[in-house]
């Protein structure tokens, strides 16, 4: 061969190797522009994280210094204070939400609210039609509508079993309230604790909740049980109250206007050895991209963060107002602090995208300060505390694990991963 050939097939295997370098260029990145989520499962992924907690840099561990700003805001906004008349308040409370917005940041009328809500005279109480689980509908002095949801476990009680075990858990629907507003997040029912006479809600129920109560003679007395109206409900299954009459409960806003309800993209099969296609596979999220728009998919990766946090992962269906996710139904939480049940945050691991102001917003409550601020902001609620040390413990222990995935995906991806 002549040198010139030589160089002339050297030239050409040269061309090719530029065009396949190029070509792997940007074949990788493409792969960049489509986040394929490099770990192969749920299980491989959690065992990283878990890894990667252990690794947390300090200022995920300790208190941010910018904590104590909204400590003193949250807790002067959420304090009850005292009111004259209930329809006032209401008249106001009535005009807050906005769209998915339920209420405002800060109110003055908030702690009035939540006077009312505990203190106000019930005047009458029905079965609440909707749902699966036991829940009353009360009207208050004011002729305001409250749902009702009963006391079914002791602080204490460990549910075991799938996540979606057990029945509704009243002090979930109370830490929710506050967990979303200190998360910024005011898509929930405003709820408080609230112990009810039952033989005044006896008194005062209609004919269709009366037939659903049992009135009992006992050596200590009668004994006011309810069993409710609802697919669960039946006569063997009554709650009951204390030898004072009393019980337990959450009273919760009933949010006005309409409301739609969604099937959610990461719903649970609900049957025993079956998996949704979400469970399997870690690239779920990528055509799912294309088809829910962005501000939804970023509504659903907050509230996997909020559930995951109260271990709710029950929320088979969403509901949205004004085309803005609401965050209803919190009761199936807080069944077992020793678990995480890390699959409730495939939203934000399969996407790997999140509100920039959500992820600021976490980073405020580092070190602590999240689950001590909602204690101090419950303390005058009738059923302080709402949810006992270990399962505080676990809060915080979660939260390390959010801001792990997070981590994780900005590592991976970078900073584009968080949305304005
Ligand atoms: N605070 C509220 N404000 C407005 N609507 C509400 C409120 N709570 C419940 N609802 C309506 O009633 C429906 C049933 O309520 P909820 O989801 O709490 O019941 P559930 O018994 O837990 O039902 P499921 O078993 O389906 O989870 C909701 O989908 C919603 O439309
Ligand atoms: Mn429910």
């Amino acid at each position: 061969m002549t040198n010139k050939r030589v160089l002339y097939v050297a030239g050409i295997l040269l061309s090719f190797v530029a065009l396949a370098l190029v070509g792997n260029v940007y074949l990788l990145s493409r792969l960049n522009d489509e986040p394929a989520i490099k770990v192969s499962s749920v299980r491989a992924l959690e065992n990283l994280i878990r890894h990667r907690v252990r690794s947390l840099k300090p200022s995920y561990l300790n208190r941010n210094p910018r904590f104590f700003m909204y400590r003193n805001r949250l807790l002067r906004n959420y304090k009850p204070a005292p009111y004259e008349n209930a329809s006032v308040i209401w008249d106001i409370v009535n005009w807050w939400p906005a769209e998915n917005e339920i209420y405002p940041m800060y109110d003055s009328s908030m702690g009035q609210l939540l006077s009312t809500l505990s203190k106000e005279p019930i005047t009458r109480a029905q079965n609440s039609p909707r749902g699966t689980q036991l829940k009353l509908v009360l009207k208050l002095a004011n002729q305001q509508k409250v749902i009702f949801k009963p006391q079914w476990y002791g602080r204490d009680e460990v549910i075991d079993g799938p996540v979606y075990g057990g029945k509704d858990r009243h002090n979930a629907e109370i830490y929710a309230f506050y967990l979303a507003a200190v998360l910024n997040m005011r898509w929930t029912p405003i709820a408080v604790g609230r112990k009810l006479d039952l033989k005044e809600i006896y008194q005062k129920a209609d004919q269709e909740l009366k037939n659903t109560m049992l009135v009992q003679e006992t050596s200590n007395g009668t004994e006011y049980c309810v069993y409710g109206k609802c697919h669960y409900c039946t006569e063997d299954e009554p709650v009951c109250a204390d030898e004072n009459n009393l019980i337990e409960g959450a009273i919760i806003y009933l949010i006005p206007g309409t409301l739609s309800r969604h099937r959610s993209p990461w719903q649970r099969t609900y049957k025993d050895g079956v998996r949704a296609a979400w469970e399997d596979d870690m690239n779920y999220c990528i055509p799912l991209k294309d088809k829910i728009d962005t501000t939804r998919l970023l509504d659903l990766i907050d509230a996997s963060i909020f559930d995951f946090l109260i271990q709710n992962g029950d929320r088979h269906h969403y509901e949205t107002r004004g085309g803005g996710l609401i965050l209803i139904d919190n009761g199936k939480a807080f069944g077992n602090p020793n678990k995480d049940f890390f699959d409730v945050l495939a939203p934000l691991y399969q996407c790997c995208i999140l509100r920039k102001t959500t992820w600021d917003r976490l980073l405020v409550f580092s070190g602590g300060t999240l689950t001590d601020l909602i204690d101090r902001m419950t303390k005058n609620d009738e059923l302080y505390p709402i949810i006992n040390k270990k399962h505080k413990q676990a809060v915080e222990r979660r939260l390390l694990i959010v801001y792990s995935v997070v981590e994780y995906c900005l590592d991976t991806y970078g900073e584009k991963i968080l949305k304005s």
